[in-house]
């Protein structure tokens, strides 16, 4: 029996890729690997190099440097380089273009070009019957839905069975109600297949219901990389949390590992004395008390001191009402989400606190 057990590569592993338009760095060394039926989300703001990561890797743009590895082949450097179409990836984007003169069937056959007749019958009706299309099998592109075309355009993506599907935005043309069921379904597919998928995309919320993986990008850097959860209540830094939603901010400085504001005391500890900090926390994670003759809540560990506020202007959000108040120790504006409908009117007097485990100090 062989006693050495050996873990496979990953299915697709990226190392130190750099690419540089007219000297300014667009992509700035970027390593990362992907498991087969693992889906990771490169989230970043627009112009931030993840296109340009996603085009190296379907190899229509060659790297500076840096390597790519397919299951731990070398696929790409700066001196040997596998074309595209021998690359074993798929490609999904926003304008998916399905060609218009061909009938859905042919479509979906387009990349099958070694398969004989019956084998591309036989692929096509599996992937049709798969995104739940075959009614339209005979039909043409413009007989269909957005929606429908993009299920399509899945199943031609899919045909040739890559290793790797590679997605730039692909939902973005989508109207909303439609979108969150074509990416959960999609989903499920990829995942049934064991594909390894890279998703581009520059919405949170999109990257939170689809990866396994989120890698943060930012100006051609990846500055986080983890589960959606870790990233989302470990963030790096401001820009981190302030990517994912609404953000308050409090300026501090520290004196004895401790930061003193206006709600009491937070805890700073390895930060040397004098140090000016921002203490960060989202809406959701203030608490909001009526005023009682003036007074406020009592302090508590978890909580802290309550500040005094004035409501400035309430707004229904569908599933959270947005508060947001004046301030009284300095004018400023601070956010509250409150769920369901809570709309007090503007000049109410209330007391905030923050929780003591949800705020991030940088
Ligand atoms: N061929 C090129 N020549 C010169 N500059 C380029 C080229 N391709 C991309 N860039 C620049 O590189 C930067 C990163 O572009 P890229 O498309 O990778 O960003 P992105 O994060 O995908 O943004 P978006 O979400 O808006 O597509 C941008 O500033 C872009 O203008």
């Amino acid at each position: 029996m062989d006693r050495y057990v050996t873990t496979p590569p990953p299915r697709l592993e990226i190392r130190n890729l750099r690419r540089a338009f007219d000297g300014r760095p667009v992509v700035d060394d970027i390593s990362f690997a992907i498991q087969p039926g693992q889906v990771t989300c490169l989230l970043g703001p627009s112009g931030c190099g993840k296109s340009t990561t996603l085009r190296m890797i379907a190899g229509v743009e060659m790297q500076d440097s840096g390597e790519i590895y397919v299951d731990g082949q070398l696929v790409c450097d700066t001196v040997f380089r596998l074309p595209p179409e021998r690359r074993e990836i798929g490609l999904m984007f926003q304008d998916f273009a399905l060609f218009p003169h061909l009938s859905v069937a042919d479509n979906v056959a387009f990349g099958l070009k070694k398969a004989s007749k019956a084998e591309k019958r036989a692929r096509v009706e599996e992937l049709l019957a798969r995104v739940d299309l075959m009614r339209f099998i005979d039909g043409f592109p413009h007989q269909l839905s957005g929606g429908e075309q993009q299920r399509v355009a899945l199943a031609r993506a899919l045909a040739p069975r890559p290793k790797i599907m590679l997605m730039d935005e692909p939902f973005s043309g989508l109207d909303n109600r439609l979108r969150d069921g074509i990416r959960d379904e999609t989903l499920n597919i990829l995942k049934e297949e064991n594909t390894a998928v890279l998703l581009v995309t520059h919405e949170p919320e999109e990257a939170m219901r689809m990866a396994d993986e989120i890698a943060l990008m930012r100006d051609g850097r990846i500055v986080q990389q983890g589960a959606p959860y870790n990233v989302y209540t470990r963030p790096v830094d401001r820009a981190a949390v302030a990517f994912f939603s609404d953000t308050n901010v409090l300026k501090a400085r520290v004196q004895g590992a401790l930061a003193e504001t206006p709600f009491g005391q937070f805890l700073a500890p390895g930060v040397p004395d004098g140090t000016d900090v921002d203490i960060v926390f989202r809406p959701q994670h203030v608490r909001i008390d009526f005023d009682r003759n003036g007074q406020g809540p009592k302090p508590t560990a978890t909580d802290g001191t309550a500040a005094r506020g004035v409501v400035q202007r309430a707004r229904f959000m569908g599933n959270e009402s947005l508060v947001e108040f004046a301030m009284d120790y300095d004018g400023s504006v601070l956010r509250a989400t409150v769920p369901n409908v809570f709309l007090p009117k503007p000049g109410t007097v209330m007391w905030l606190t923050i929780r003591r485990d949800k705020c991030f100090i940088f």
